[in-house]
């Protein structure tokens, strides 16, 4: 196979409501959309999940067009590829830009799938015919708001509550929560707001019998966070600290953290997504898939990787209702009772809708072979 034609979409969605994590709060969604051809017109599409600051990870929204313009698909355009698995070849020389090789990568798995007559979740190897989902709830005004919201979700049916911490709005807000819901299953991520000089308060969120914590410390760390996790019953989940499956065989031997996300795009695709996914389950270390506000593509990649088997924990994968008045893919992504349904469709299985996609580009460039 031979990917022919790229086309990026710079894309703009309005959130339904900002969302607010230790670094910040984002308000819209910037991101680019990818659409690829091959030699017999076979269409793949991916997405980067770069923001537009530079505040979860290094890359950003402009940064990744240019990665793509100038780098990423000049080496693949035109080149003979036999297997997806490929595509991480090709762009090992160049460091980084996780999420840039992601969102050309992914494209190339959708293509693929599609060309086999399978969906992306069986060309993956996934397993399963459904998936639980949980929901990801950013700092909220006050406690009470806080609570509204969670409630709102539990009645939706999401199946885990996922809260965003920082210092300042932790113990009352945990203790809260527990009080109120004394038996959902919930988790706390810090996003790095926290150094081993809170160890202390750290340690206070045992009593509120958390899942896990994902990322106390600092987005680029595994040595604290291994000194960390041996003062916690909590398990420390790590988000940010990994990109590589190296990273990933580094953090478990370290004991750095008992639980990993795995995000397709801060690893730099679904080859090394899977290959974190088998690591761990051969050191029994659960995973789960994790959210940076996908858009319907993006979010059909989340789900269809989460039907392999490791995947333990409800990811944040929640529906397209919660971030957007309107997706851009149909039907929407809509989970029932916190269970999302498979599609069994060729690649994503969602179709992307090129009315909504034109409405909602900002500006698009076409590259060819
Ligand atoms: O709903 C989602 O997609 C997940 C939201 C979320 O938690 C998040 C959103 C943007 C950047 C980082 C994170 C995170 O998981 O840390
Ligand atoms: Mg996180």
């Amino acid at each position: 196979m031979q990917i022919k034609r790229v086309i990026l979409h710079y894309m703009k969605l309005q959130l339904k409501q900002p969302f607010t994590a230790s670094f910040g709060t984002v308000t819209d969604k910037e991101f680019i959309l990818v659409k690829i051809m091959d030699e017999n017109g076979v269409i793949g599409w991916g997405e980067s999940v770069a923001m537009v600051l530079p505040w979860y990870s290094e890359e950003t929204v402009k940064g990744n067009w240019q990665m793509l313009k100038e780098h990423l698909i000049p080496m693949l355009i035109g080149t003979h590829l036999e297997d997806p698995s490929d595509v991480s070849t090709i762009f090992q020389k160049v460091r980084r830009n996780n999420m840039a090789k992601s969102a050309l990568e992914g494209a190339v798995w959708d293509l693929f799938a599609k060309r086999k007559g399978v969906s992306l979740a069986q060309a993956l190897g996934g397993t399963k015919k459904e998936v639980e989902v949980g929901i990801s709830i950013g700092i909220e005004a006050s406690i009470p708001k806080l609570l509204d919201v969670i409630h709102k979700n539990l009645d939706l049916g999401y199946k885990r509550i996922k809260v965003k911490i920082k210092p300042g709005w932790d113990l009352a807000v945990m203790e809260a929560i527990r009080n109120k819901f004394p038996n959902i299953q919930l988790m706390a991520d810090a996003n790095s707001a926290y150094t081993l000089a809170h160890s202390d308060l750290l340690q206070e969120l045992d009593r509120f019998d958390l899942t896990m914590i994902e990322q106390p410390l600092a987005h680029d760390d595994i040595i604290d966070h291994s000194t960390l996790q041996k003062k916690l019953k909590t398990p420390i989940c790590l988000d940010e600290s990994i990109h590589s499956v190296e990273d990933a065989r580094k953090a478990i031997e370290l004991r750095s953290c008992k639980i990993i996300n795995i995000k397709i795009g801060r690893v730099g695709g679904l080859t090394e997504a899977k290959r974190i996914h088998d690591l761990c389950k051969k050191q029994n270390v659960p995973v789960w898939c994790g959210g940076m506000m996908e858009s319907g593509i993006g979010r059909a990649h989340n789900i269809a990787m989460t039907t392999l088997d490791n995947f333990i924990f409800p990811g944040d994968t929640a529906g397209s209702k919660n971030y957007w008045e309107e997706d851009i893919i149909d039907p929407e992504v809509t989970p029932h009772n916190g269970v999302i349904t498979l599609l069994d469709k060729p690649g994503i299985g969602y179709e992307p809708n090129y009315e909504k996609i034109e409405k909602n580009s900002l500006y698009s460039e076409v590259f060819h072979a």
